[in-house]
Order: C-alpha cells, then sequence, then structure tokens
C-alpha cells in the first residue's frame, strides 16, 4: 500500500492573499517540525559529524565557533550543512532588519517603474542603430551561440524573468539611497522584507503548483523537489552564494579594488601576464576526464548573457572591435572588455575591444530586496537536464513518444542526436553536415561535446527498448520516465564514484561524505534544509578550472599512427565530422587514452586567442571572459574564499613563487583584490587532489549539497525518495561506469576494449585494458526493472 508521508503534502499552490500565506505557514511549521524529527533518526549522523568550513560560511560571521576536527585532520565545524550560505547572520548585535513601509514602496515602485521605462525607450533606440546588434560571423558572436535562446519562448522566459530582478535591483537602488543603506546591510542581507503582497508583488517568481502527493519522477524543471522550498533547484532561478556578493555599490556595478576604490586591473591584462599556453600534460587522467566535466557542467549550470527583448546579441563595441562604443550608444548591461593596446596577440589585428555583456538576473526566491543575483538557466539538479533538457517543452521537443525514446537521426544505420533545425545553432547548415539538437543549448560547442551526448542519448534509447521487451505493456510514457530514472542514477553514481574522485581526492571524499553507500544500503543523507541551488563561486570560478585541462588539440590515431591532429577551434559549433562513420569511435578512443593537461597557469591557445575563430583570424579569449563574469556576478576576492575555507590570507605576493610574484605585482594592486577564479588556478594542488584547496573545497561542497539537498537522489529510500529503488535495483546501479556507457553506446567498429575506469590512464596497473563484452566492467541486470511496480 501507499503510505502517505507528512512530506509528500505539498504546499506550493500560489497564495493569492495574506490569509492563504497564514494558512500554509502553519501547516509549515507543522511540516518543518516533522522534518526535524526525521533529522534525528538515530541513524542521521548530521547533527554530530565534523564538516569542512566551506559548508557553513555562516562561521565567519558568528561569534559562537563550534570548531572540531575533520576527519582529514584540518578545522572544520559543527553545523548543518543545510545552514547555508549567506543568511542573514543570527547575531542580533550585527543584524538590524530594515523595513519598507507601505507608502516608501509605492513611491520607490514608482520610480523604478519611470526608471525602466526610459531604459526601454534607450533600448529600442539602440535595436534601431546596427552597430548595437552582434551578427553572425565575428567570434564574439560563437561565445554569444553559448547562451542564445532557441525560440521566442525561451526568449520571452529568460527576459521575463530578468526584467523582473532588474526591476527589485532599481529599486534597491532607490531604496538604498533613500534611507542611506550601507553596502555592508545589503552584503547581510538586512532587506529580508518579502515584496509578495506589495506593489512589486509582479518581480516574484511565481511558486510552481505541487501536487498533494509527490510525483514518483522528478519533474523535468527540478521544481517541487523539496517540500518547503518548491523552487528550489528550479530553471530560471538565482544561483545561491557561500559568501555575499562584493558590488562596487552594493548592488550591481563591478567589484572595486580595495586600494582607492578604483576599477579593477584590466582582465586582458591579467590574462596575457599571467596566462600562458605551456604543454604539461597529467600522467593520471584521460581527457574524458575534460570532456565528462564540460558535459557536467552543462547538467548543471548556465548563465544567460542578456539581450535585447527580441532576443538578438547586444555589441558593446564598434563592429571592428577597435574601441567600445560611446557611453550615449551602450547598453546597460554592457562591460566590454578593453584590450590594451600593446598587446601581444589582439594588436596585430587592432583589436581594442572584446565583446562582452553582463548575464541575466533572477529575482531571489523569497522576493526581497538586496543585490543582484545572477539566473540559472538550467535545472540545478544533477538530473541529466543535458540529455532531457529542464522545461517540459524542450523535452517534448526531443521525445519521440514511441517506445519511451528519444528522437535520433538515422545516419547510416547508426544513431546519432536529431539534427537541429535551428539556422543559428552551428557555423553551417549546408546539406551533408552536421548540427545537432540536445536537452542543452551548446552541444555543438565541441565536437567532443557531442559525442558524450550522443552517448548518454542512445544510453537513454537502449534502457527504453530493453525495458520495452521485459515488460510489453508498458507505455510510451512509462518507458521513458523509467528509463530516465534509470540513466540519472547512472550518471550520478559515475560522478560521485569515478570523477570526483579524480577531482577531489579520496581523503576529501570521505572528509566530506562524498562517498556513495554499498550494496543494497539506503542513504540517510538528505536534508530538507540543504538548497541544492548551485553556488555563483562553483559555476563563476571553481568549476571553470575545467578550462585549464583543455588540450588544444584533438589527435585521431589510425591503427598504426596518428592520422590527424585537429586544432580544437575547427571543431568548434562545426561538428559536421560526427557523420563521419568512424569518427564517433575514432573520438572516444582519443578521450579514453590522452591525458589532460594539469592544472595550472597555462591554457591553450585555442582558449585564449582562437576560441570560435571559425574562419577569422582571430577568436575571443576565455581567461579575460572568466574573470570579467566573476565581477559582473560579484564573486568577492580570492582571499575571502582562503578565509572561508580556513586557509590563512595571503599577504604577500610571493607566496604563489617569486615568478608568479613579479607577474602578480605587475596586474594588482592588492593581494586583496586578486580575483577568485585567478587566485585559485594559481594554488598547489590540494593533498590526492586535481586542484587547489579553494576549489576543491567549493566543488566538493557543491556536490554535498546536490546529494543532501535531492530528495530524488537515488540512494534514498522510500522514507525520503518518492522514487525509490528497490534495494536489489539500488546495488545494481551501483555497479555503473563511464566504461560501460561506452562499450555499451559505441558503434563497436574501433572499441571493443576499455580501461576499467576510462577516467584515468590505461593499460597501467589496476587499470587495464579489459573486454567489453567480459564481466570486469559489469552491467545492470536490468531484469530486475521486470514487471516492477506494475500493480501501482
Ligand atoms: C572544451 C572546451 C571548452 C570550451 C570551448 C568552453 C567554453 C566556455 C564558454 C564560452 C563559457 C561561457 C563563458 C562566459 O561567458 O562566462 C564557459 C563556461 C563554463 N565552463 Fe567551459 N568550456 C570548455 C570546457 C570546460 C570544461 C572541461 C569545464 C569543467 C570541467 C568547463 C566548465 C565551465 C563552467 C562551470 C562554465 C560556467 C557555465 C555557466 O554557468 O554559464 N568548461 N565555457
Ligand atoms: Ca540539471
Amino acid at each position: 500500500h501507499v503510505v502517505v508521508h507528512p512530506r509528500d503534502i505539498l504546499i506550493g499552490t500560489e497564495p493569492h492573499g495574506e490569509e492563504q500565506l497564514k494558512k500554509s505557514s502553519i501547516i509549515q511549521n507543522e511540516l518543518l517540525e516533522e522534518l526535524r524529527n526525521i533529522r534525528n533518526h538515530p541513524d542521521d549522523k548530521q547533527d554530530v559529524i565534523c564538516l569542512p568550513l566551506v559548508t557553513c560560511p555562516a562561521h565567519l560571521r558568528s561569534k559562537e565557533h563550534n570548531y572540531c576536527k575533520t576527519s582529514a585532520r584540518r578545522r572544520g565545524i559543527r553545523c548543518r550543512t543545510g545552514q547555508n550560505h549567506t543568511h542573514p547572520s543570527n547575531d542580533r548585535s550585527r543584524h538590524h532588519a530594515l523595513h519598507a513601509d507601505r507608502s516608501t514602496l509605492e513611491s520607490i515602485s514608482k520610480k523604478t517603474k519611470n526608471e525602466i521605462s526610459k531604459l526601454r525607450i534607450r533600448e529600442s533606440k539602440l535595436l534601431s542603430r546596427h552597430a548595437n546588434i552582434l551578427r553572425p560571423g565575428p567570434a564574439t558572436y560563437g561565445h554569444f551561440r553559448n547562451s542564445r535562446r532557441f525560440n521566442a519562448e525561451d526568449i520571452n522566459k529568460v527576459t521575463n524573468v530578468a526584467d523582473r530582478a532588474l526591476e527589485l535591483a532599481i529599486a534597491t537602488r532607490f531604496f538604498k539611497h533613500r534611507h542611506g543603506i550601507t553596502n555592508e546591510d545589503l552584503e547581510l542581507g538586512n532587506i529580508p522584507q518579502d515584496l509578495r503582497f506589495s506593489p512589486f508583488s509582479h518581480s516574484c517568481i511565481p511558486l510552481p503548483t505541487c501536487p498533494f502527493i509527490a510525483d514518483r519522477y522528478r519533474r523535468i524543471d527540478g521544481a517541487c523537489n523539496n517540500v518547503l522550498h518548491s523552487t528550489w533547484g528550479a530553471p530560471f532561478t538565482p544561483y545561491s552564494r557561500l559568501l555575499p556578493a562584493n558590488y562596487g555599490d552594493g548592488i550591481w556595478t563591478p567589484r572595486l579594488s580595495v586600494i582607492g576604490e578604483e576599477p579593477l586591473p584590466n582582465p586582458r591584462l591579467i590574462t596575457s601576464t599571467i596566462i600562458s599556453d605551456i604543454d604539461v600534460p597529467n600522467q593520471e587522467f584521460t581527457l574524458l576526464l575534460m570532456q565528462f566535466g564540460q558535459f557536467l557542467t552543462h547538467d548543471l549550470t548556465q548563465s544567460m548573457d542578456m539581450t535585447y527583448a527580441n532576443g538578438s546579441a547586444i555589441s558593446c563595441c564598434d563592429s571592428e572591435g577597435i574601441t567600445e562604443l560611446p557611453e550615449e550608444y551602450s547598453h546597460y548591461s554592457c562591460m566590454p572588455i578593453n584590450i590594451p593596446p600593446e598587446d601581444q596577440f589582439f594588436s596585430r589585428y587592432k583589436q581594442g575591444c572584446m565583446n562582452f555583456v553582463r548575464s541575466a538576473l533572477a529575482p531571489n526566491h523569497d522576493c526581497s530586496m538586496g543585490y543582484s543575483q545572477q539566473m540559472n538557466k538550467l535545472s540545478h539538479f544533477i538530473d541529466a537536464s543535458s540529455v532531457y533538457g529542464s522545461t517540459p517543452e524542450q523535452t517534448s521537443e526531443l521525445r519521440s513518444f514511441q517506445g519511451g525514446q528519444l528522437k535520433v537521426f538515422e545516419d547510416f544505420g547508426r544513431e546519432l542526436l536529431p539534427l537541429s533545425k535551428d539556422p543559428l545553432s552551428c557555423l553551417t547548415m549546408e546539406h551533408g553536415s552536421g548540427c545537432f539538437e540536445s536537452g542543452d543549448t551548446r552541444t555543438n560547442q565541441m565536437i567532443t561535446l557531442v559525442v558524450m551526448h550522443t552517448l548518454f542519448h542512445r544510453e537513454h534509447n537502449r534502457l527504453a527498448r530493453t525495458l520495452h521487451v521485459l515488460n510489453p505493456y508498458w507505455d510510451d510514457e512509462k518507458l521513458f520516465l523509467e528509463a530516465r530514472q534509470i540513466l540519472i542514477a547512472e550518471m550520478q553514481v559515475i560522478i560521485y564514484k569515478e570523477f570526483l574522485p579524480a577531482i577531489l581526492g579520496p581523503e576529501a571524499m570521505a572528509e566530506f561524505g562524498l562517498e556513495l553507500g554499498y550494496g543494497q544500503k539506503y542513504s540517510h543523507d538528505y536534508d530538507a534544509s540543504t538548497n541544492p541551488s548551485i553556488t555563483n563561486e562553483f559555476a563563476t570560478a571553481a568549476f571553470r578550472f575545467g578550462h585549464s585541462i583543455v588540450d588544444g588539440q584533438l589527435r585521431i590515431y589510425g591503427p598504426t599512427k596518428m592520422e590527424e591532429a585537429i586544432a580544437i577551434p575547427e571543431i568548434m559549433f562545426y561538428p559536421s565530422r560526427m557523420r563521419h562513420e568512424k569518427f564517433l569511435d575514432e573520438v572516444l578512443s582519443t578521450l579514453t587514452t590522452e591525458p589532460i593537461q594539469e592544472v595550472d597557469n597555462f591554457m591553450a591557445e585555442a582558449l585564449t586567442q582562437y576560441m570560435f575563430r571559425s574562419g577569422n583570424p582571430f577568436g575571443v579569449d576565455l581567461a579575460s571572459i572568466n574573470i570579467q563574469r566573476g565581477r559582473d556576478h560579484g564573486l568577492r576576492s580570492y582571499n575571502d574564499y582562503r578565509e572561508l575555507i580556513g586557509l590563512p590570507r595571503i599577504q604577500y605576493f610571493e607566496e604563489f613563487g617569486p615568478e608568479m610574484a613579479e607577474k602578480l605585482y605587475k596586474v594588482y594592486k592588492s593581494v586583496d583584490d586578486v580575483d577568485l577564479w585567478v587566485g585559485g588556478l594559481l594554488e598547489p594542488k590540494a593533498p590526492g587532489s586535481l586542484v587547489g584547496p579553494t576549489f576543491r573545497d567549493i566543488i566538493a561542497d557543491q556536490f554535498v549539497q546536490l546529494k543532501k539537498g535531492d530528495r530524488y537522489f537515488f540512494e534514498n529510500g522510500p522514507s525520503i525518495n518518492p522514487g525509490y529503488f528497490s534495494p536489489e535495483q539500488l546495488e545494481q546501479l551501483r555497479k555503473s561506469t563511464m566504461s560501460r556507457i561506452i562499450c555499451d553506446n559505441s558503434d563497436g567498429l574501433l572499441l571493443s576494449r576499455l580501461a576499467l575506469n576510462s577516467f584515468r590512464k590505461p593499460g597501467v596497473p589496476g587499470n587495464e585494458f579489459v573486454d567489453c563484452s567480459g564481466p570486469e566492467i559489469p552491467s545492470i541486470d536490468l531484469s530486475l526493472w521486470q514487471k516492477y511496480r506494475t500493480l501501482f
């Protein structure tokens, strides 16, 4: 029988008045009480475990420190991870809530509307000027392609949410001036007022309607995962943050130098001084780690460049890229990167301005005023949204509605991703070329990324086909949902068992409690107060460590020798080679054997000079873009995050070594100005880890949140997870490996042997080559899904 647990009763209908809100808050309190009881389950170690400092950022502002030693003998803290992240301090002496009365709100609302309509008039003026619109052709349009909206619905959705948030940002500015509010007040979140029943009600995120009895399958958009916070983890919602934002004006302008509050050093000057292209291959891991990392990124996070209301791309530079547009013609979201005239590379092409448009914003979940928050367009969870999309509309586009299958393009008997209909997805859509569609709009950005999408797309169809044979009476919907549920579990296993240990090292896996369970045991890690959202620091800095491990060349091998070395800019948004019969297998054999580059201050020129160049002599610089994006998103300086994770602040540049110090002195005025992405890359590796301690802790923390804050995480049992697996199924799912996914879904033309762990160097003791058909790379026994729960 079905037990309806109190946690399955959802409140999430849109409140229609204060009365209803009051009523629902009574229910909420009861549910909270219930959840507290569940958390104190004797098996639940959460309340006593000693956690690394990063998972409890409030420690920086708290007087009472409950310090302890973590399993890795580091200083940690006893704190529930749920007490995340930038909530106002509980320390009353430093906390005073600021409240706007009704008449203040009305007056601010009027002024805000005025300001918005001025912005709109200006925008339509700019739209009529040729130079203000970015069109396909230059490399910078390739950059825009990464956040381009594919249809009118998508354009409207992003613009609509971003507009609401912009209104709140402008209102915050008015309120700040009127009441003399300080930047510190904003940082501490001291204006917690819920504006849902104010003149700003239209600016709030509408709450989804959640069913009273939770769905067995997680929703495509991730909403209703958390019982009390139905929008946590849903697309078009803001990133969470480890530390409060640091904006120059406390609201949205870029961070300033700690010396004289001047602008921070030019991002391109930093890149050209600090970053170069030197080949330092890593001895342990394969290129698959890089390509899976990007694929995973595209499940978790996508920031959207602002556009005009009709979806056209904004240009902030003149059409030759020589100089930025004058103030009167500049869009409010422009933050172009000036290229110094003495730049070694771009000056050859007389380039003085690299386009950069700021990210779209999203209103806070609680609809309050405060500093700006950036929008994540994806479902934040690990839910294979890169395969299925993050909205039901996207999923419908991808499904064939027969046998639970996703649509495919049959190319001479091989299943490829469906061909894209969008004429601007790739550089060319000529007959015979390939340009593909998937659940994520960045699919075609790298051909090796297309390969990853193809593998998981085929895996879904393979699972659906097998389930159909086992359960001939299941309809399309059931087959689709069951196959999706299994595929998501496989991905979660690969991430926590193979991918993360490679990035973070075994010590951090244990210290952060990231290891999966064994055998048939369910997990008790779920914590309903954990916000699963992607943190801004993870998306905008730490996980971009991956840009340093990219190799500028993709080498293709024949039976005896290397046949081709492809410069990767040639395969960006140009995936036509996918149509060559052997290409998929060839690339997979490269990905599973060639090494990644080390994480350091070396980056392929393919990314810093030629990215998205297509036919042009030069491209755009991803390193400068990363730095600028960090400032766009209000990330604090590197030193603040060191402090957060319990490291001493850097006092002298010399701590990065004498050579690097000399370079840093040339660009930064103070050690307290260093950007997070830059400082993180320069750190020596943490023990057993691919990255330094700051990135490691930010990344580890993220995957803690994604596990503890996901009710549908595959390991959660029936008391938590409405879509729980049986213990026997769980045991099978835990066998998933990336090698099995490759074995089952490649073309069988070249690849019949793989290492047990494809992320690690193959053919060495402990990671020998084995046969795909042998028992060493286990398969999941899907017969356990036969007749499964047919009575429900
Ligand atoms: C294969 C070559 C790659 C290329 C050409 C590439 C390119 C890009 C570009 C153009 C952006 C948007 C930058 C911006 O406007 O702020 C981006 C964002 C990002 N990249 Fe990469 N990338 C690559 C590989 C990777 C890898 C291997 C990882 C991680 C392991 C990674 C992680 C990220 C993350 C986390 C973001 C932020 C996404 C968002 O929140 O919007 N990338 N990348
Ligand atoms: Ca997702």
